[in-house]
């Protein structure tokens, strides 16, 4: 399956890459805007840096790298663009994971307690002291993924940034929290023998396991602070760091700020990729609809679609019942995309292919699914069926969203969305939306509106199937 293409580096991108200096980095800017390819970039020179450095030592170490990305799928892509930039030497010892293996090699657990495990725990817990469960819940693992181990109880007093407005958090509900949800969950972690994704990185933070001389870490808005600490608990004493984010593309409730775990900000280690190159001036209006009114921070960058010059298609938005839908993306493929050349994916927010997996076979369309999968296909199929989460960070040529239903969309009724839910979502669809180069599609049934639908309106064209 295809994966980024070459590309020449622009003045912006250059200046991050051409002088490297020990210490941490962050890369932020829009979707499409060169993150990862610059990153990557950044590795090849990173790593050129250190072998110069190694060939002074007496006694010369391979020179220790690490990406890591969040979730497997990105894994496959990332390391696929990286062999393009990393030559095969035993001069260096490079690894290429999710933060969850690469912990897992070093941490000896038995069971393992995944994301949404450790969600819907949390969820019954905040059932006994709010009606507000999912807020409640996203407040504990927060507080879990930010505060060191034995430190929990500063959560009663500390700053609290990066939460929406409502319900606050004062104090007394924060004790609530601790003592009601909190406490109880770790406890029954204990009894069960049970590890989580946080024990891992407190694990990696407290005990030191690798001295990495450069470190990237991709999609960096979905790691907590736990696991921030733990990336720098491994690195060596002047080893380059790179961060790469882009807190409007963040799809988990956990955060951290820079503050947090301990590194500042300056002008001179953050920098700003302004320049949308991936999608067409219609697909990045799109996207820039779907985010009006989504609050962000420093670290996030609204799509911007006044820089950016190629022109596209109007995206589409297909209404009618999802075989329709499906007949209508295959369709379309066999009209108008050559698959030997473009990649499609079919994105689906709960990863629910049915349907389309017989209309794809009837029509000879060679797919793959590709969520969950660590490596990147290397077969000729062009097609890639995921789910919406394991889309972050991908490319493709075609993106197509059907079955978008407003119940398959959101986890509550559109009125009862708060503030927060609502972005969530926008903020999901914007990012599917943002993988698309050439077109995109968006299909739902006439009978189930999503919540989104409103700001479909001037920037898509509507077909009743
Ligand atoms: N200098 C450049 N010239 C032309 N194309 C470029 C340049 N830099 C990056 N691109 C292309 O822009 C697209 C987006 O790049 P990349 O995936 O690195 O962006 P990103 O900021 O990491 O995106 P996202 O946050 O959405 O994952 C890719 O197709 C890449 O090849």
């Amino acid at each position: 399956m295809k994966a980024l293409i070459d590309v020449r580096p622009t003045a912006e991108q250059l200046a991050l890459f051409s002088r490297i200096q020990p210490g941490v980095e962050i890369i932020r800017g829009a979707a499409g805007s060169g993150k990862t390819t610059t990153a990557l970039l950044k590795l090849r020179s990173a790593i050129g840096f250190y072998l110069n450095r190694r060939r002074r030592q007496s006694e010369p170490k391979a020179v220790n790298v690490l990406v890591l990305t969040f979730n497997k799928t990105l894994r496959g892509y990332i390391k696929e663009l990286a062999s393009k930039q990393v030559s095969q030497d035993d001069a260096i010892k490079l690894e290429i994971t999710t933060f969850n293996a690469w912990s897992r090699r070093h941490v000896d657990c038995s069971a393992i307690l995944t994301i949404d495990q450790t969600q819907t725990l949390l969820e019954s817990y905040s059932r006994n002291i709010s009606a507000d469960v999912k807020f409640f819940a996203d407040e504990a693992a927060y507080v879990l993924g930010r505060f060191p181990f034995g430190q929990l109880d500063e959560y009663l007093s500390s700053r609290r940034d990066g939460r929406g407005i409502s319900p606050r958090m004062e104090r007394p509900s924060r004790v609530l929290l601790l003592e009601n949800v909190i406490k109880p969950y770790l406890n029954y972690k204990k009894k069960n023998n049970y590890m989580d994704w946080n024990d891992l990185a407190i694990e990696m933070y407290s005990t030191l396991y690798e001295s990495y001389d450069v470190i990237v870490v991709d999609e960096t808005q979905d790691f907590s602070a736990n696991e921030i600490r733990a990336i720098m608990k491994q690195s060596a004493r002047e080893s380059t760091i790179t961060f790469v984010l882009d807190s409007v593309q963040k799809i988990y409730s956990r955060s951290f700020s820079w503050a947090e775990v301990g590194i500042s900000i300056r002008p001179e280690n953050s920098h700003k990729l302004s320049i949308n190159y991936r999608n067409t001036k219609e697909i990045a209006l799109l996207a820039a609809a779907l985010l009006q009114g989504v609050r962000t921070d420093d670290d996030g960058s609204l799509p911007d679609f006044s820089n950016v010059e190629r022109r596209g298609s109007l995206p589409l938005v297909i209404c009618g019942d999802y075989i329709s839908q499906a007949s209508y993306c295959v369709e379309y493929i066999k009209e108008n995309i050559n698959l030997e050349t473009d990649s499609v994916a079919f994105l689906h927010p709960k990863g629910w292919f049915r349907d389309l997996v017989p209309i794809l076979g009837q029509s000879r369309l060679p797919y793959k699914v590709i969520q969950s999968q660590s490596e990147w296909p290397s077969g000729e199929e062009n097609i890639a069926l995921t789910t919406f989460h394991s889309a972050k960070g991908l490319e493709f040529d075609h993106v197509f969203m059907i079955g978008l239903d407003g119940s398959i969309l959101n986890s509550a009724k559109s009125e009862d969305l708060d503030y927060e839910d609502t972005a969530r979502l926008r903020r999901l669809v914007a990012m599917g939306v943002g993988r698309a180069r050439e077109s995109v599609i968006i299909g739902f049934s006439k009978h189930d509106m999503p919540s989104i639908s409103s700001c479909l309106q001037n920037v898509t064209v509507r077909l009743e199937l």
